[in-house]
């Protein structure tokens, strides 16, 4: 595992001090769940209503992070940044939106430590809160079906506020809601949306290397530590009242 204090995650591999903290917010896609095959089987179920070809469940992968709204419009056009013909992506998002209903929890598990992290974490006392740019029609039935919706005593998906990440409001929120200031509060996520919203709100923020970061490395994020399973992070905090 690699922490550091500063930006140069990378390279670091010094021993910190534990950083005090008393809420903690996870990120779900990539980082609690592994929800990327059954985003993939959606929109290719997508595709083969509209009669156009099926894409790699790699391609999709690198395609999540912005929401639905975003990744129906990236699959459509196989590009990041492009805005597909209006008319198609208003026949394809509610496509989209029925089949991801349908298969919410195929093949989607939690990641290797999370439910043992998640229990290390409510034990030493943290307040447990859940942020996703994921719509709330599919957060909360997920969370459910994976046993994890328990576990967090908040719940904030990409449509609860007017803003999602990587503006800060869903965290700036959360602290407000804890009652906290943002620096007893970390993230820990799986991308860029996370590392930038996190430090726009002024909170700690660790990211874990197995998730999508929309296909860039995510050592290259501006995060506080690298941490290998949500276990491993369990380790790198301490509880402050
Ligand atoms: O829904 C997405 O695209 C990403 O959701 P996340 O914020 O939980 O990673
Ligand atoms: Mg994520």
């Amino acid at each position: 595992m690699n922490h550091s204090s500063s930006s140069n995650t990378a390279s670091a591999d010094k021993t910190v001090s534990p950083i005090a903290i008393k809420v903690i917010m996870i990120d779900l896609d990539g980082t609690l769940l592994d929800t990327a095959e059954d985003l993939a089987l959606s929109a290719n179920l997508m595709l083969k209503d509209l009669g156009m070809p099926e894409q790699s469940t790699a391609t999709i992968r690198s395609y999540i992070g912005k929401g639905i709204q975003k990744l129906v419009k990236r699959t459509l056009t196989g590009q990041l940044d492009a805005e597909p013909d209006a008319a198609l992506f208003g026949k394809a998002l509610p496509i989209y939106e029925q089949h991801y209903a349908n298969n919410l929890s195929v093949n989607t598990r939690p990641y290797p430590g999370v439910v043992d992290g998640i229990q290390a974490l409510q034990q030493a006392g943290y307040r447990l809160a859940c942020i996703t740019n994921k719509a709330e029609a599919f957060t909360i039935p997920l969370l459910q079906a994976t046993g994890l919706f328990e576990k967090f005593e908040i719940v904030l998906s990409g449509d609860s506020l007017p803003k999602k990440k990587p503006d800060p409001m869903p965290l700036i929120h959360i602290c407000k809601h804890f009652d906290a200031q943002p620096h007893e509060v970390l993230l820990i996520g799986d991308s860029l949306n996370d590392a930038i919203a996190a430090k726009a709100a002024g909170c700690h923020v660790f990211c874990v290397p197995y998730g999508y970061n929309e296909g860039r490395d995510v050592y290259e994020l501006d995060c506080d530590a690298i941490v290998d399973t949500l276990l491993d992070a369990s380790k790198l905090v301490k509880r402050v009242a």
